[in-house]
């Protein structure tokens, strides 16, 4: 196999929910499609570096502060790439097009209408994604459900629920789906994560376990699709059907499952750079944890007890 080409890529923010977009020339690889601005990292440089280059070269701009958002390894037919992707929050300068290119500054919710090359679509759920999963404890009624749900959205921001409730029968879970939405703050995405998710309607956010993953031959529609891993196996399977982000685990002893073998942050961090994917580290994660997380390259963190008294 060919080596992997190492780009640096800016996802340019101007503070206010837009982002900056410049359409690649048409002689180029991957030309006409809209990209994320940035370029080749160079001999002796490193990706920061290129970055602060490519921006300066490309758009015009000098960058004051950025930060890691993922990392994409993606194989074109004819090339190899390693997309080393970061947020751009500060720069000086007004981005533009310095070597005759279109630009657009684009809102975030748009951006689904812009065309990509293929490896960019982690870097849209990378971008659109939260830090944090809370995982909805087993609760013997949907009161206990929605009351341990609104207390952990009282202790940290959290705007996704993984709604996991393993003895309810589907339609149950659906109509606690339902509740549970309209108890929680508009914008909260309710994901459901249960064994017959795929008889249910097809524009529901759904969660596969590892074994629902392995059955499962492709994503039939654009809502948005997560699995479980604990191998670089199954994050291969969760890639090919089309997964949008995974949960890794587990990475630390859990209560529940004491002295079971668990990944740890320098397994995890080395699945992470193999997966094109956001990866939300699951198994004894706490808000503590959350920094450690996105430090080895994860979106962040997915747990059920974290944020619970
Ligand atoms: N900059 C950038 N490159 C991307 C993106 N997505 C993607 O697949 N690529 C690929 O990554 C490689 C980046 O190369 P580039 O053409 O920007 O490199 P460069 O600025 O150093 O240009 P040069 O080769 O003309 O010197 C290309 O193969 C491109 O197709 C993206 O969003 N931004
Ligand atoms: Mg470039």
């Amino acid at each position: 196999m060919s080596c992997l080409i190492h780009v640096a890529a800016a996802v340019i923010e101007d503070g206010c929910g837009a982002i900056f977009l410049a359409r690649r020339p048409q002689d180029k690889h991957q030309g006409g499609l809209w990209e994320f601005p940035g370029g080749k990292v160079e001999p002796g440089e490193s990706a920061e570096q290129a970055l602060y280059r490519e921006l300066h070269e490309e758009v015009g701009i000098e960058v004051l502060a950025c930060e890691p958002l993922i990392q994409i390894p993606h194989h074109y037919p004819d090339k190899s790439v390693l997309l080393d992707v970061y947020r751009v929050t500060e720069f000086s300068g007004e981005a533009h097009g310095k070597e005759g290119q279109k630009t657009a500054w684009v809102s975030e919710a748009d951006l689904g209408d812009y065309e990509f090359p293929a490896a960019n679509k982690p870097i849209l759920n990378a971008i659109r994604l939260p830090q944090r999963i809370f995982i909805t404890p087993q609760a013997e009624t949907l009161e206990a459900c929605i009351e341990n749900t609104l207390s952990a959205c009282k202790r940290a921001p959290i705007s996704w629920v993984m709604l996991r409730q393993k003895q309810l029968t589907l339609d149950e879970a659906l109509s606690w789906r339902l509740a549970l939405m309209q108890a929680l703050d508009e914008g909260v995405e309710v994901t459901l994560n249960h064994p017959k998710s795929g008889a249910a309607s097809s524009h529901l956010s759904r969660h596969l376990s590892s074994k629902e993953l392995q059955a499962t031959e492709s994503n039939p529609d654009s809502s948005l699709l997560g699995a479980s891993c604990h191998n670089l196996e199954e994050i291969e399977t969760a890639v090919r059907i089309g997964c949008d982000y995974i949960t890794l685990s587990p990475i630390l002893p859990t209560n529940s499952h004491p002295g079971s073998p668990t990944l740890g942050f320098d397994a995890a961090r080395q699945l992470i750079a193999q997966a094109p994917l956001p990866v939300y580290l699951l198994g004894g994660m706490s808000e503590e944890e959350l920094p450690h997380a996105l430090a080895i390259g994860a979106q962040g963190i997915a747990a059920i007890s974290a944020w619970s008294e």
